[in-house]
């Protein structure tokens, strides 16, 4: 995060106290209950994490910091204290001691254990060559990405030796080394660029006595299979946390998480109601994806094949999100014949047209592309888009709604398409957009989420101006004028609910604030 000034920071930590007071009556009553969770084992999922008892939606379940943090693994070079992204020009503020760069002089992170601490600034002051001076402005993207992937596994390595009760829980965690030797590829990754370097150029072993290759590898493991990618206001880390890293994945799962900017910590709680028993879970992979890609995603990262109910059925849960427009019969889907077997042919559901698995990942591949390189500010683009694949997608394919999402986001937000500016028809076709996507969030990721959350809120905006539109000019009714403003309000309710769950000072918890003053605002005028 950019260094904030002091009054900033201690008025959000004046706001996160206040929260802590208001809370506390809750959590004493809390502790009288049995505890929500235990840990338990099983074949399939190694440890993880059961309902202890009936678990309501929104039940806080985990609140910790984080055990490690460090930068993502990404091309972007970011803050070493703050992990928002910096630059690598000549301008540029660098640490003093070890020349990397940084937010500011005065990072909130310095000397931290959870940013740049003094261990690594001296480490890496020795190792100026091999490090600091290759980040330069001509520096190529893989360098970079190089240099930033190896930050968190030092951070780690040294504390083997400076806190070893930590290190010692984090070589608890499961690292699938076996698996993971025999995938040549991965296995030639690490060894070449991150156990070779550090061992030869960084010669680490001098400042660790006894590390092995082995150990290593370890750590890489264990960071590939538990890490978390965090990030608010545009700064991202990944973190290892202690006990969080315990929940099982499912690809419609009954928790959500967030992390709060001031500390890190991961805030973990019910998304819907839980039965007692039931395994809590968190989605590994990102839940607006289909099938056959979050299963290949999950399988690279964390080395199994994902059979949850989701992943087992054709529709994915009635969602359709992964179907695509049969082009024989154009009237029937194409959808994974079985979908547990990743090379398994697609169908279409009305006539005898069949697809090669991979010829559907390719054609999965050159569309994200097309989506990839187009400015997400870009209303045109974006609708050009949506005509380009409504003859190869079916509208709820989530490569569709994913332009659709950050359509929702930008009607009524950026220049030339201001709320005031915009058609009655670019109003109809945000609200049809924000209903679409709602419907699919509704299936993959229901109840108290923050996707849920965000969507509701952008909902609300098209019906009441059309509500309004509607009653200026005299074509609505006033029964339907009711009707809609019903809904605003069944909207901001909701919204306001979920968003304000997410911590102060995060963007999420500023528009649940909006949507508590909007629905203060309507209610005054009922
Ligand atoms: C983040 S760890 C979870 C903790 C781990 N079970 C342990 O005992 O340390 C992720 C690993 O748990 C297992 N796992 C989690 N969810 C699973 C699932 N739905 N199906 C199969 N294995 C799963 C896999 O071995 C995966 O690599």
């Amino acid at each position: 995060m950019p260094a904030r000034k002091k009054t900033r920071r201690q008025q959000q930590q004046g706001r996160s106290r206040q929260r802590d007071t208001q809370e506390q009556p809750k959590e004493q009553q809390q502790e009288e209950l049995a505890p929500a969770y235990r840990v338990e084992h099983s074949e399939l999922y190694g440890r993880y994490l059961v309902a202890n008892r009936a678990l309501a939606a929104g039940e806080q379940l985990i609140r910790e910091q984080p055990l490690a943090i460090g930068p993502c693994v990404s091309c972007e070079p970011v803050c070493l204290g703050c992990y928002q992204p910096v630059q690598l020009g000549p301008e540029q503020c660098r640490c003093k001691g070890c020349g990397w760069p940084l937010c500011a002089a005065d990072c909130r992170g310095l000397g931290q254990s959870s940013g740049h601490s003094r261990e690594e600034c001296e480490l890496y002051g020795r190792r100026r060559p091999q490090a600091a001076e290759l980040l330069k402005e001509s520096a190529s993207p893989d360098a970079v990405r190089d240099l930033y992937e190896l930050v968190l596994i030092v951070r780690i390595l040294l504390m083997r030796k400076h806190q070893p009760e930590k290190y010692a829980k984090i070589r608890l965690m499961e690292s699938h080394t076996e698996q993971r030797r025999e995938n040549l590829t991965l296995w030639q990754h690490y060894e070449k660029k991150v156990v070779q370097r550090l061992l030869h150029d960084w010669q680490l072993a001098q400042e660790l006595s006894g590390l092995e290759p082995a150990e290593m590898h370890e750590i890489c493991g264990i960071l590939d299979v538990n890490c978390f990618e965090i990030g608010q206001r545009g700064g991202k880390a990944r973190t290892l946390y202690p006990s969080a890293f315990l929940l099982a994945h499912d690809c419609r799962p009954n928790t959500s998480h967030t992390d709060d900017p001031l500390d890190y910590s991961i805030i973990l709680r019910t998304s819907r109601s839980v039965r007692e028993q039931e395994t809590l879970t968190l989605s590994y992979a990102y839940t607006l994806q289909g099938t056959l890609k979050r299963r290949t995603f999950i399988q690279g990262g964390k080395l199994f094949w994902c059979q949850c109910q989701r992943c087992a059925d054709p529709r994915e849960l009635g969602s359709d999100c992964s179907d695509l427009v049969c082009k024989i019969c154009r009237a029937g889907s194409i959808r994974a014949t079985e979908p547990l077997k990743q090379e398994a042919d697609w169908a279409c559901d009305r006539c005898a047209h069949r697809i090669e698995s991979v010829q559907v990942e390719r054609l999965l591949d050159h569309i994200n592309d097309d989506l990839e390189s187009i400015d997400v500010h870009d209303i045109p683009a974006l609708e050009n888009f949506l005509i380009r694949y409504r003859e190869v997608l079916r509208p709820n394919h989530y490569l569709l709604l994913s332009a659709k999402y950050s359509l929702c986001q930008i009607y009524g937000r950026v220049e030339g398409y201001l709320l005031p500016e915009l058609s009655p028809q670019d109003i109809e076709r945000k609200e049809r957009y924000c209903r679409e996507f709602l419907a699919v969030v509704d299936i993959l990721e229901p109840g108290l989420t923050r996707l849920r959350g965000l969507i509701m809120y952008e909902l609300h905006a098209p019906i009441m101006v059309l509500a309004q539109l509607g009653m200026q000019s005299g074509r609505m009714s006033r029964q339907e004028f009711q009707r809609r403003i019903k809904e605003v309000v069944r909207l901001l309710k909701e919204s306001a609910h979920i968003l304000q769950l997410e911590p102060p000072g995060s963007s999420e918890h500023e528009m649940g604030r909006a949507a508590a003053d909007a629905l203060a605002k309507i209610n005054a005028q009922l």
